[in-house]
């Protein structure tokens, strides 16, 4: 069996989440009577993280409770070297009581934390949570503030679903932030076609994702493939998976254009060679220590890569789209999968967006070109036909040359419905369902050194959220967000406007959900806002998430239309104005700087 990206990431070097019950720390009644409630709390919360919660390769999510309740300095300190021995990468302080606030709060700086504090009336839980709250901000420390909006009885030691609602939404960006520090992203080339965002700025990943940044010229796929640094037996078995599933679809080429059917077979073979030399270059191959390459074997722990492409590998080899599109699929010929996160034209800025995406939601992400935003009246006018139902107000057009993920045909379901899932969801007749959505057409003019691109039609009704970080010269990175769906047009609709674009690319139509508000007036603003060539679509509203997760960082969203209610973001924010929420956003995450400095 070959490296996955599961087994290269083993359950003990997955970040646990800390708990810490608080307590009031007078003994001679109140820490006593306090005692089991308090712990109690405590592992109740430990349950539903565990129990609800996956990490995006699958394996289950573990807490860390601290040794004893925390009443003061001492006992915050022994807690703090346990988490630190245990790998926690996020802390949940509970309580029903009060405490000393600069006593117990866990300090650590650049681990994200929240403080459930118990809405009662026995005891001054809330009390403590305010003081907490402000302990933090006057450190400087964010943190996420938890009270339950219904008065709970001291002995209630269930948690009400406004609360539990806060204490995943946390858990789950707290867990991606964990998870993406200390790993790399692996440039394979560097800049594509003059694009902007595929300059690997070193000092985004390192002081706001905790990340490394390393880089492999494309060369480096000619030495494997010359020298056969790859595993042989899984080379066979991928090909021959390939030809069983992969369809060879049109050639629309110009006949002096077409690659000859020979160089169409080596083609196949190259796209899956460099599927396999680019997971090896992420993520090592135990198997190529036994082939006498220790050193490759180790791979470069990236969590996210990219692949430049165009033009200088273009020019002469095949595409990148078979790779792109199978390793940030949930399944190969190795079974069903986590995706790997690989970026088109090394579009760094789009990997990392699409990470956000996966880390939150095990599932699997499409990248794609921003294309065009068809209005109604467009449509009509160069088909004669309207645009109804939700494409009604008009659609944006996503595609790329192919490099999308199958999972982004839609032929998994969720209820009854189309959907991305996490791969452990997945069934095999969804694989195969994915499979047959797709045809692999010969690339076209773009593509000198051949290759073959995914063309499919993401099905509609898939409810989706569009992002992209941007970065911005003095400003640093931007997040925007549009939630929306996934449409169907009919057929002949489709069929006008693909022909008039890339035939032989996949596609997707996108609607954002508008507000009647600022961008989200109308669909032309949405486009018009976008900051870049490129977006990731995840499936899901997650914007919520993405959001929590931003603030984690110190990442301003500049774009999002999500419902203030769902927003939740460190106590400290609501101070820097609590009437236009994207301004406090921006001065919070500019005073606090970058997480890792
Ligand atoms: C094949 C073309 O060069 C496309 O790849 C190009 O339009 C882009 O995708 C730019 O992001
Ligand atoms: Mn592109």
């Amino acid at each position: 069996m070959s490296a996955t990206a599961a087994s290269n990431r083993l359950i003990g070097d997955m970040p646990k989440i800390g708990i810490r019950p608080t307590i009031d720390g007078r003994r001679g009644g109140i820490r006593e009577s306090l005692e089991a409630i308090t712990m109690n709390l405590a592992n109740q919360v430990a349950q539903l993280l565990s129990e609800k919660l996956t990490h995006s390769n699958g394996l289950p999510v573990q807490c860390v409770l601290a040794d004893t309740c925390i009443g003061g300095v001492a006992e915050a300190a022994q807690t703090a070297a346990k988490f630190e021995r245990a790998g926690v990468g996020l802390t949940i302080t509970v309580t029903p009581s009060w405490c000393y606030p600069m006593e117990t709060i866990d300090t650590n700086p650049s681990i994200p934390k929240a403080i459930w504090g118990f809405n009662g009336t026995e005891r001054p839980g809330a009390v403590y949570l305010a003081a907490a709250n402000s302990a933090h901000n006057q450190k400087g420390l964010p943190v996420f503030s938890i009270y339950g909006s219904d008065v709970q009885d001291i002995e209630d030691s269930s948690i009400p679903a406004d609360v539990e609602e806060k204490l995943l939404r946390f858990a789950k960006a707290g867990l991606a932030v964990a998870t993406m520090r200390g790993k790399s992203y692996l440039s394979l080339g560097s800049v594509s076609m003059g694009i902007a965002g595929c300059i690997a700025d070193e000092s985004f990943f390192h002081s706001y994702l905790g990340m490394r940044n390393e880089y492999v010229d494309m060369t480096e796929f000619v030495r494997r493939m010359d020298l056969g640094i790859y595993d042989r037996h899984e080379f066979e078995r991928a090909l021959q998976w390939t030809k069983e599933n992969c369809k060879e679809g049109a050639d629309v080429n110009p006949e002096h254009l077409r690659r000859t059917s020979e160089e169409k077979k080596n083609d196949w073979e190259t796209v899956v060679k460099m599927t396999l030399i680019a997971r090896d270059l992420m993520i090592g191959n135990p198997i190529l220590d036994r082939m006498g390459y220790g050193e490759e074997a180790l791979g470069h722990n990236a969590i996210a890569a990219g692949f430049q492409g165009q033009r200088q590998w273009t020019d002469h080899y095949p595409n990148g789209d078979f790779m792109e599109a199978i390793l940030t699929s949930s399944f190969d010929w190795n079974g069903i999968r986590e995706v790997y996160i690989m970026s088109t034209e090394n579009d760094t800025l789009n990997a990392v967006t699409m990470l956000f995406g996966h880390l939150l939601t095990g599932s699997a992400q499409i990248f794609a070109d921003v294309r065009t935003f068809w209005s109604s009246d467009a449509v009509k006018r160069v088909t004669g036909k309207e645009l109804t139902g939700m494409a009604h107000n008009g659609i944006i057009h996503l595609i790329n040359s192919g490099p999308a993920t199958l999972d982004g045909t839609g032929r998994q379901s969720k209820g009854g419905q189309p959907a991305m899932k996490p791969f452990w969801e997945i069934t095999a007749d969804e694989v195969q369902a994915c499979l047959d959505a797709t045809t692999w057409c010969p690339a076209v003019d773009f593509f000198r050194g051949g290759g073959f691109s995914t063309d499919f039609q993401t099905l509609g009704g898939m409810p989706v959220t569009m992002a992209r970080i941007n970065l911005i010269q003095g400003l640093g990175p931007v997040l925007q967000i549009a939630e929306g769906y996934t449409v169907d047009i009919p057929e002949d609709i489709h069929h006008v406007l693909d022909q008039r674009t890339n035939p032989t690319w996949p596609t997707t139509w996108f609607v954002p959900s508008l507000t009647g508000e600022g961008v989200f007036k109308d669909v032309y603003s949405v486009m018009n806002a976008w900051g870049s060539n490129h977006c990731a679509l995840s499936y899901g509203h997650i914007g919520d998430d993405l959001i929590t997760l931003a603030s984690m960082l110190r990442i301003p969203v500049n774009m999002h239309n999500v419902a203030e209610e769902r927003i939740f973001r460190p106590s400290a924010w609501k101070a820097f104005g609590t009437a236009g929420l994207e301004g406090a956003d921006y001065r919070a995450c500019h005073l606090l700087g970058p997480l890792y400095k």
